[in-house]
């Protein structure tokens, strides 16, 4: 790709003044990311910006000279001794080594001495904004150790309902398999509990941007990305002193409180006797009012506007409770910022957090040292919730409780009507950070900090609507072979809807077409009789699979294709990289800086008998296209993960559980799309780099956020996920679409939960996916071993 002409004058000019390319590259790239690609900024004034922000940068790595490296040998300890890190490329295989096409670590002569894995060390120099451009961040940690840039609202789970209706590739449909397998049509599963509120919207990735301050020099032992040349590598972390730890989906608390960080006692600790002072609060109050009045008013205003519970002002802060009947609640924790003298910071939401924590432990002997202040204020938010609204007029329809959301950041009307208007039933807790300085009065002295979370009903869907969208003992709307129900035993959120459907649906470019003259016979098996499985010599779909079946008359995948597979997968040993010369991916980017290609796993591919083959629907080559044979469950995990899929009987090993459904969206068709959101696509790349470049139209991945079934409820686990993905081909030997199945790689029990290896690189702090905080318990966890460090790090 020919050089940005800009990129090239700006290096130019830079030259001038006597500041090198390397110097100039990472500062440059970061302005434009924070400056969203506007050059003009970045060029006024004969690129002072840029110089500025190179000179700062160059003082900055004077000043701060990277830190003791004994937290990098502990994790080079740490990660050294895990003998064989088993990562996935793609993401984690940003930094490897980019020559050539095929990259084959079991065939790569390149490896390192030491034979273990390369796990990319990080090139820290593009990660180094310049001071000048903090300012610019909403929240910044102490010692510009770490900048954050949130967005002003997290956005919808799902994207818009595209505007073209999807249209289905298959021609026939799914084969349901009616004949062999019995539905079980009034198979209910665990009785779900009432939807009453809102799902959390945990939806497939919630975004923020993370800019990170580090230290510039690679750190030692580090090989910078450009020279790594062998497929695997030393894991060298890198130095972490703040991660994200904070789950997402946690409500982060704020209460400042100069004195309770020297030993005054907080309120906290009173909330359970305050409930006696509960008043009844107007009916129609609204919940972007309760917020908006109490983020403007006084506190006087705001105790008429709802009833409420005040602790004693003699505390310097203030903890204040209202309900109303509608189900809405509110927390307010006032402080008062001026005894804090003028040099008060605020502190950390996890200064404050782990202080409250330590102080229940000490002063309420709980046991429990996991327990989180966080869920108990959250619990009580519900627990007010439910008894306003059971005592509420009944008349709302199905006498339902509405929805929880806590909004965020001094929510207004304005933001309701847009929450509403998004069409999209998502109701996360959040919490209200509005901070009002102008409180006077009423126990207030002038200077008054306050933070709120509030909880407030949801009205995106009438229940009605809801019941329809997702049915509780059918979340499939028949659309599968066996019903597919979903409970919540954890609390009343129900899960997002969508649109399920069981076969992938072409959004608009994608280039998928099925035609029979596309099968020639070389490809299908016309002559074959009844089963393949059971014909004396192997046929031709079987041949076209290296001449065995995959899988066995009993339906499963043979020990031995599926041990390749895992293993393929999950050991770098017998990893297989295919390096695009031109990556689709990075392509749809439209980068300035456009990185090459991450390299894309290549996979054994299971061939399917199909329409064209001469066998009946039973034949044993025929699984995938005959839909999901085992009862499963989508269900709340315990665990924080959101929404989850498990089965409801043990499964064999090697068993088919379901295929990834969604939309077939072109890459630069799903960029578009996620453009605001930052989620990451399901590629079908198994083949990508194999065949040349491959086209805009044929390089594919699936969504299935609006339009999907069942598998976009499967959550992440390292490494050690009881589900792999193996391509499959069903319809058409076009390499660049199949079907992306599902099949366990072990024996696995009832009510297990069902997981699968996304391939995310939680160590990828670079990438524009921001992923979330893996709580999948693996001890494999690649996510946790970056806690661990940055935790000891910090220490
Ligand atoms: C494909 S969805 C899986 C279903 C999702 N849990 C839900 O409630 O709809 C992927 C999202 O689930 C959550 N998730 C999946 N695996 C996780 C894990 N191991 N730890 C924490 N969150 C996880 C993340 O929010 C992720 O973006």
């Amino acid at each position: 790709m020919a050089p940005n002409p800009r990129v090239v004058q700006a290096f130019r000019t830079m030259k001038e003044i006597g500041i090198s390319e390397e110097k100039v590259k990472p500062v440059l790239k970061k302005l434009l990311k924070l400056y969203d690609k506007n050059w003009e900024l970045i060029e006024s004034e004969n690129y002072r910006v840029l110089a500025d922000a190179i000179f700062e940068e160059e003082d900055s790595k004077v000043s701060e000279p990277k830190k003791s490296t004994a937290h990098d040998q502990e994790d080079i300890d740490e990660e050294g001794s895990t003998p064989v890190e088993l990562v996935r490329p793609l993401k984690r295989a940003r930094l490897k080594n980019q020559e050539g096409l095929a990259t084959c670590s079991h065939t790569n002569g390149s490896s390192n001495v030491a034979g273990t894995l390369l796990k990319e060390p990080k090139v820290e120099e593009n990660e180094i904004p310049p001071a000048s451009l903090q300012h610019r961040s909403l929240q910044s940690n102490v010692g510009n150790i770490r900048t954050e840039i949130l967005p002003a609202s997290p956005g919808p789970v799902c994207p818009q309902p595209p505007s073209h209706a999807p249209v289905s590739p298959h021609h026939s449909g799914r084969d349901k398999g009616k004949q062999i397998v019995e539905p079980r049509p009034n198979y209910k599963g665990k009785e779900p509990m009432s939807p009453h509120v809102a799902s959390k919207g945990k939806g497939p990735e919630r975004a923020s941007v993370a800019l990170r301050i580090k230290d510039p020099a690679p750190e030692p032992g580090i090989i910078p990305n450009n020279r790594v040349s062998a497929t695997q590598a030393l894991i060298i972390p890198k130095e972490e002193p703040f991660t994200d730890d904070m789950p997402q989906d946690e409500v982060p608390l704020a209460v400042i409180q100069p004195d309770s960080l020297s030993g005054r006692d907080l309120p906290i600790g009173d909330f359970s006797t305050e409930k006696s002072n509960w008043l009844e609060p107007p009916e129609s109050l609204h919940a972007a009012e309760i917020a908006g009045s109490s983020a403007s008013a006084s506190g006087s205003e705001r105790h008429t506007s709802c009833e409420h519970a005040t602790v004693p002002d003699e505390i310097p802060s203030i903890l204040e409770i209202a309900s109303s009947q509608l189900g809405e609640v509110t927390i307010s924790l006032s402080y008062n910022s001026a005894l804090g003298g003028p040099n008060f910071q605020l502190p950390s939401i996890d200064e404050l957090r782990g202080l409250m924590e330590l102080r229940c432990l000490q002063s309420y002997k709980l046991i429990d040292p996991n327990f989180d202040v966080i869920k108990i204020l959250t619990d009580m938010c519900e627990c007010i919730s439910e008894l306003a609204t059971n005592s509420s007029n009944q008349s709302q329809e199905g006498n339902e409780m509405p929805a929880l959301d806590v909004l965020k950041k001094s929510p207004s009307r304005g933001d309701a009507e847009k929450n509403k208007e998004n069409g999209c039933c998502e109701a996360a807790m959040m919490l209200n950070e509005s901070f009002d300085n102008h409180c006077s009065g009423n126990g207030f002295v002038d200077n008054v900090g306050r933070k709120e979370l509030v909880v407030a009903p949801q009205h995106h869907l009438t229940s009605n609507e809801l019941r329809r969208v997702l049915d509780a003992s059918d979340i499939t709307k028949g659309e599968e072979n066996f019903e597919i129900s979903w409970v919540n035993e954890i609390n009343k959120e129900f899960p997002t809807p969508f649109q399920y459907i069981s076969d992938n649906l072409v959004f608009q470019n994608a280039h998928v077409s099925f035609s029979l003259s596309r099968i020639g016979d070389e490809r299908c098996c016309p002559t074959c009789l009844g089963d393949c499985l059971f014909s004396q010599k192997p046929c031709v779909c079987a041949c076209q699979a290296g001449g065995k079946f995959a899988y066995t008359p009993e339906g499963v995948i043979k020990e031995d294709f599926l041990e390749e597979c895992i293993s393929m997968t999950r050991d770098p040993q017998k990893q297989c990289l295919l390096n695009c010369t031109e990556c689709p991916l990075e392509r749809s980017k439209a980068d300035d800086f456009p990185e090459p290609c991450k390299g894309h796993l290549q996979r054994k591919v299971i061939k399917e008998c199909w329409i064209k083959c001469g066998c009946n629907k039973q034949c044993g080559n025929r699984v995938v296209q005959r839909g999901v044979n085992y009862k499963l469950q989508v269900f709340l995990t315990p665990d924080g993960k959101g929404w989850g899929l498990r089965t409801l009987e043990n499964l064999p090993k090697g068993a088919f559980v379901c295929e990834f459904v969604g939309e077939i969206l072109t890459i630069p068709e799903f960029y578009a799309r996620n453009r605001e959101k930052h989620t990451s696509p399901v590629l079908l790349d198994a083949y990508w780099g194999l065949k040349g470049v491959p086209k805009d139209e044929e390089a594919l991945c699936l969504d299935a956020t609006c339009y999907g079934n069942v598998a976009r409820f499967i959550n992440h686990r390292c490494l050690d996920a009881n589900l792999i993905e193996i391509p499959v081909e069903v319809e058409t030997p076009d390499l660049h679409y199949y079907h992306l199945a599902f099949f366990t790689t072990r024996e696995v029990h009832a009510l297990e939960e069902l997981t699968w290896d996304y391939g995310i690189d939680f160590d990828d702090l670079d990438h524009h996916v921001k992923t979330f905080q893996c709580r999948c318990g693996s001890k494999f966890c690649r996510n946790m071993k970056r806690s661990i460090r940055s935790k000891s790090a910090t220490r």
